[in-house]
C-alpha cells in the first residue's frame, strides 16, 4: 500500500521524538576508522551505542539491544565470528539488524561474509549504489569504499536485493533511495561534505538501526520498516543540510552535523525534509 509524502514526513518525526525518548540501545559492529564518530552520532541524536564486538558477548548482546549494525568495512576474523553470532541471535530474537557492506565486489572474504548474512534477514540493507549493485549480484563493486556506480543505476538492484532478502534496501548517494521492493522512495536531502568525513554513510547504518521498530509495533511506531528508514534518512541528510550552513570545510562540518543532529527540531525537520515517492 502506497502512503502519501505527507504520512512518510509525519512518521519521521515522530520516529525522532521516539528515538528521543527512548534512548535505543544500539549494538555496532563496525569498522574501526568509524567507530568513535558513529558513536557520537548516535550520541547527538539521542540514541545509546555499544560496540560489542567480541566473540561470546555479541550474540547474548544482540538479543537485548534495540538495533545492531553490522558494518562489513574491516572485518578482521574475530568481528567476522562475532558478527555472525550477532545476526544469528538478533535473527531469533527479533531484533532487527543492519547490514552495510562496505566495499564489497572485489573482496572475496567481506564479499562472501556479505551474501551469507544477506540471506539471514537483515531489516535493512545501506550500502552506495556499487555495494548494492554487488550485493544484488550484478556488477563487480566500487573503487575501495567509494561508488563507481550512480544511485538510479542501482534501483532495479535494490529492488531485486529487497524482495530476495525481505529487507528496506536504502542506496546512498547525492539522492538516497530506499525501497521494501514494492514501494520506492526517494530523500534528496544531504550535503556533499558528508563524503569528505570518514563515516559519513558508515554511521548512517547506526542511525537506520536505531530507528528501526520493534518486531513488535508498539503505540510509538506503526512497525512501517520502509517509512521508519525513510525517517532515519531524513533526519540525518537534514542535520547534514544545516551543518553545512555552519561549516567551512570537513572539519567543522564534523563538529557541526554532532550538533546539528542533536539540536534538530521537528520545524526544521518538517521544512526542509525533501521525500517523494519513485
Ligand atoms: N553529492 C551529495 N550531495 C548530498 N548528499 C550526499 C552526496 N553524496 C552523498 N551524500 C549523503 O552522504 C551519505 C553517505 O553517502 P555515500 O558517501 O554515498 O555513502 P558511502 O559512504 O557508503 O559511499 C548519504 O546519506 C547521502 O545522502
Ligand atoms: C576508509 C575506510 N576503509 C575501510 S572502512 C572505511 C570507512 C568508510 O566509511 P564511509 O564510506 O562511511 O566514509
Amino acid at each position: 500500500m502506497t502512503r502519501p509524502a505527507d504520512d512518510l514526513l509525519a512518521t519521521a518525526r515522530q520516529a525522532l521524538i521516539r528515538v528521543r525518548h527512548e534512548t535505543p540501545l544500539v549494538q555496532c559492529l563496525t569498522n574501526q576508522v568509524v567507530s568513535n564518530f558513529t558513536a557520537n552520532v548516535l550520541l547527538a541524536l539521542g540514541a545509546a551505542p555499544a560496540m560489542v564486538d567480541i566473540h561470546e558477548e555479541a550474540g547474548p548482546f544482540a538479543r537485548a539491544a534495540s538495533g545492531v549494525l553490522v558494518n562489513l568495512g574491516t572485518p578482521h576474523a574475530e568481528q567476522r565470528a562475532a558478527m555472525t553470532e550477532a545476526v544469528a541471535s538478533a535473527s531469533r530474537a527479533g531484533t532487527p539488524w543492519v547490514l552495510d557492506p562496505v566495499a564489497i565486489g572485489s573482496l572475496p572474504v567481506r564479499t562472501a561474509l556479505a551474501h551469507r548474512l544477506a540471506a539471514q534477514g537483515p531489516a535493512v540493507v545501506r550500502g552506495n549504489a556499487s555495494e548494492i549493485i554487488a550485493l544484488a549480484g550484478t556488477g563487480g563493486g566500487g573503487r575501495g569504499v567509494d561508488a563507481t556506480d550512480e544511485v538510479e543505476s542501482a534501483a532495479a538492484a535494490a529492488g531485486t536485493l529487497a524482495r530476495a532478502t525481505g529487507a528496506v534496501v536504502a542506496v546512498s548517494g547525492p539522492v538516497d533511495l530506499l525501497t521494501d521492493g514494492e514501494r520506492t522512495v526517494r530523500v534528496t536531502n544531504g550535503d556533499p561534505l558528508l563524503t569528505r568525513v570518514t563515516g559519513g554513510g558508515c554511521a548512517l547504518g547506526a542511525v537506520l538501526a536505531a530507528f528501526a521498530p520493534p518486531a513488535e509495533p508498539s503505540p510509538a511506531s506503526d512497525g512501517d520498516r520502509l517509512a521508519a528508514a525513510v525517517a532515519a534518512v531524513t533526519v540525518y541528510t537534514v542535520a547534514a543540510e544545516v551543518a553545512a550552513e555552519h561549516s567551512t570545510g570537513p572539519g567543522s562540518f564534523a563538529v557541526a552535523f554532532l550538533d546539528a543532529l542533536y539540536g534538530l527540531d521537528e520545524e526544521t525537520l518538517e521544512k526542509r525534509a525533501a521525500i517523494s515517492w519513485a
